[in-house]
């Protein structure tokens, strides 16, 4: 063998093993003899990773309990380095969201692109307002509709929150004690939303989030306050009026359902479309946006505890807990496993300790 071939023969092996072990690195892949720092949703294992210096100072000289600026999303990337900004709602530059634009109706809005422009034209406005939007730090609430939430009267703790988020038609009169009085906005889809007009809370923004293209010639319709004609395609009735002027209406960027399925859970792509067990509860999605858009967040309400099958599933009827074992489109324990990183990482605060 000539000399050249036999250094190739050396060289070539040691290139490739190279690059695998340098690509087994970049892809949180186990290497032998190294412990992972990683999950294979891209978490750190090891949750208790300190802040920056910088920005433990900085949250050293507030006084205590003040409410801290960028905590949530910094907690955030200490244990999920890939975290990216993404804005609340859709505005009229929503064709420019990259991460959205290819994905079709809950993980984007593909096809779906002129409703979009005509509703964004007569909603007008695409934040939570000029006193919210203001705040140099603002602290969320995200409160779940779990049954856990009774008799435990954190309704005054839930109203110190900036923002409340209130979730589908859960009540709030007649409940307070429990669970406050205060809706910043309440987000929903066509069938999840309060039928009964008289039950809406006022000041408070009605947030769409849409599953599948219908939904977004529903919101059109509510939007532009007209006649429901069609109902089938529906999986439940719907509301035929949602009594909210449009300025009071919102789009809840979809890629937050896109990023909480795909990244946080880890659930399965189904070619980016909507199938069996791929779809984030209402309550994560909430709490996806929130990491992105508050300073601190903070939740209630949240847990599906299937040791108590006989204990009830929302605060405000007695429909149990095993009732959600039907849902075919939600992986309830993966979920769990990502909301638990969240409580054990000190991102979120669960004031009702389902999680
Ligand atoms: C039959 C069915 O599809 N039920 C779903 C219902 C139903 O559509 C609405 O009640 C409207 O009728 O909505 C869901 O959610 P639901 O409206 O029940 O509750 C809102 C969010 O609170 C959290 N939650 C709720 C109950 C509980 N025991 N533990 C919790 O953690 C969840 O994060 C939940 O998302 C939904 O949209 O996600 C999830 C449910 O699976
Ligand atoms: C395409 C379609 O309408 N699918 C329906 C699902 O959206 C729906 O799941 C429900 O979908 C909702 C969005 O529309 C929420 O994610 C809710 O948590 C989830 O349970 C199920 C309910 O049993 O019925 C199917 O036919």
């Amino acid at each position: 063998m000539k000399p050249a071939h036999k250094l190739l023969f050396v060289v070539c092996p040691m290139l490739v093993l190279g690059f695998i072990y340098y690509s087994s690195g970049k892809l949180h892949l186990h290497v032998w003899g190294q412990k992972p720092l990683f999950d294979k949703q891209g978490f750190m294992l090891n949750l208790d990773t300190k802040l920056p210096l910088d920005l433990a100072y900085k949250y050293g000289n507030l006084s205590e309990g003040a409410c801290k600026p960028g905590y949530a999303a910094a907690k955030m990337t200490a244990i999920y380095p890939k975290s990216k900004p993404a804005s609340m709602f859709l505005d009229r530059n929503f064709k420019r969201l990259a991460k959205v634009i290819n994905y079709l109706p809950p993980f984007g809005f593909r096809t779906q692109e002129r409703i979009i422009d005509v509703i964004l034209s007569a909603t007008k406005n695409y934040g939570l307002g000029p006193e919210l939007d203001s705040l140099i730090c603002k602290r969320c609430i995200i409160v779940g509709n779990g049954g856990i939430l009774s008799n435990k009267s954190l309704g005054s703790r839930i109203d110190e929150y900036d923002v409340v988020v209130r979730l589908n038609e859960a009540p709030v009169s007649g409940y307070t004690r429990d669970v406050g009085s205060k809706t910043t906005m309440r987000i929903t889809y066509p069938e999840g939303a309060i039928q009964k007009p008289e039950r809406y809370e006022k000041d408070s923004l009605f947030v769409f989030s849409a599953f599948k293209p219908l939904d977004f010639k529903w919101l059109r319709q509510m939007v532009y306050k007209e006649k429901l004609v069609r109902l089938e395609g529906f999986w439940k009735s719907v509301a035929r009026y949602v009594p909210r002027e449009p300025s009071e209406i919102r789009i809840l960027n979809p890629y937050f359902i896109q990023e909480a399925a795909f990244q946080f859970i880890g659930l399965p792509q189904n070619n980016g479309l909507m199938g069996k067990g791929n779809i984030p509860t209402l309550g994560t999605v909430a709490i996806t946006m929130a990491l992105h858009n508050c300073d601190e967040v903070a939740v209630a309400g949240f847990g599906y505890d299937m040791n108590t099958p006989h204990a009830p599933l929302h605060y405000y009827e007695s429909v149990k807990m095993s009732a959600i074992k039907e849902s075919w489109t939600h992986n309830i324990s993966k979920e769990k496993e990502f909301l638990r990183k969240l409580v054990k990482a000190n991102i979120i605060t669960d004031l009702t300790n389902g999680i």
